[in-house]
């Protein structure tokens, strides 16, 4: 199979196409070159001062800058803005560099390198909020998709558990909900009637999810359903049950065994899910397509 997994949200190229970014450094070099020689020919040498070493130095950097820039790999149009914005800073030091070493007047070359700087300051402002949102985005993203069931839809099961340590103070009722005899499903009908039955359920489970109502798919054929601090969640079990539980075009009927163990909220919530687990089994002992609530429930 080709695929690739990118580990990357930014990609440093390994061997970069195009002369672009070679020709400003090409450009860079010789600019400098040519300032430093018109200063010893024609100029004040003894401009070739301190400043002038400070002015050299920025114009590397910035020079070493615009290349790691083209070395990334990105369509996003930010970074074109970035790249312009460093190639604007590097003119603006060389301006500065030519006034310090009297070459064009300060005065002009003052106004050059302001004129310069500030759409290169704005550039940069603006490329490194796009350049945020991007990041952001993909991290978004990436938590999402770590978080969620790719048939279904629903939260996965490590947001189950993430849920699980969010509640461990709190009182709620956790419902372990499994498809009754889903292998004889796919055995009879294929593996994709069983996907598709999956599916379906995940589609119906999660408009019963609310903010009090958290519905994940724990595993297989099982979902997991956590109902925090809500006194009637007797009724909202009763009502998933019924809402899950149909018949698949005359074929073969879809029905649920779930088994039902409140949280007291000095309880942890792993022994919860035991509980639950242990009315689960006992729904299925007892001939399946049933709620049974473990018997803590009644104490
Ligand atoms: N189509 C499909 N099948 C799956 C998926 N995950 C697990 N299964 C199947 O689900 C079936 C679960 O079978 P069992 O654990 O024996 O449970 P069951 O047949 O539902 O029987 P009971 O739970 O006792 O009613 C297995 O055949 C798995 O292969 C999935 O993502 N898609």
């Amino acid at each position: 199979m080709n695929f690739k997994i990118h580990d990357k949200l930014v990609h440093e190229v390994e061997s970069p196409k195009g002369l672009l970014y070679r020709m400003i450094i090409i450009y860079a070099c010789c600019i400098t070159a040519l300032l430093t020689v018109l200063a010893l020919v024609i100029g004040d040498t003894s401009r070739l001062n301190f400043y002038f070493f400070i002015n050299t130095c920025t114009v590397a950097v910035m020079t070493w800058f615009i290349r790691k820039s083209f070395n990334i790999h990105s369509r996003e149009a930010h970074l074109l803005v970035f790249r312009i914005s460093l190639f604007f800073l590097l003119n603006s030091s060389l301006a500065s560099m030519a006034g310090g070493m009297n070459l064009i007047d300060r005065d002009t070359a003052s106004l050059i390198a302001a004129i310069l700087y500030v759409p290169a300051m704005l550039m940069i402002i603006y490329s490194f909020r796009k350049f945020i949102n991007y990041v952001n985005h993909n991290y978004k993203s990436a938590v999402n998709l770590s978080l969620t069931d790719e048939l279904t839809g629903l939260p996965n099961r490590r947001y189950l558990n993430i849920k699980l340590r969010e509640i461990e103070n709190r009182l709620a009722t956790i419902c372990i909900a499994d498809i009754d005899h889903f292998k004889r499903i796919n055995d009879t009908y294929g593996h994709d009637a069983g996907d598709r039955v999956l599916r379906n359920t995940g589609l119906i489970l999660s408009n019963l999810a609310s903010d009090n109502v958290f519905i994940s798919r724990s595993g297989g054929e099982e979902f997991a359903i956590v109902i925090i601090d809500h006194a009637s969640a007797e009724g909202i079990v009763r009502k998933i049950k019924e809402s899950v539980s149909y018949d698949c075009n005359g074929t073969f009927k879809v029905s649920f065994s779930i088994g039902v163990a409140i949280k007291q909220k000095h309880e942890s919530s792993s022994s919860t899910i035991t509980a639950a687990d242990d009315a689960l089994y006992q729904a299925k002992r007892s001939g399946r397509d049933r709620i049974i609530y473990a018997s803590r429930f009644n104490n």
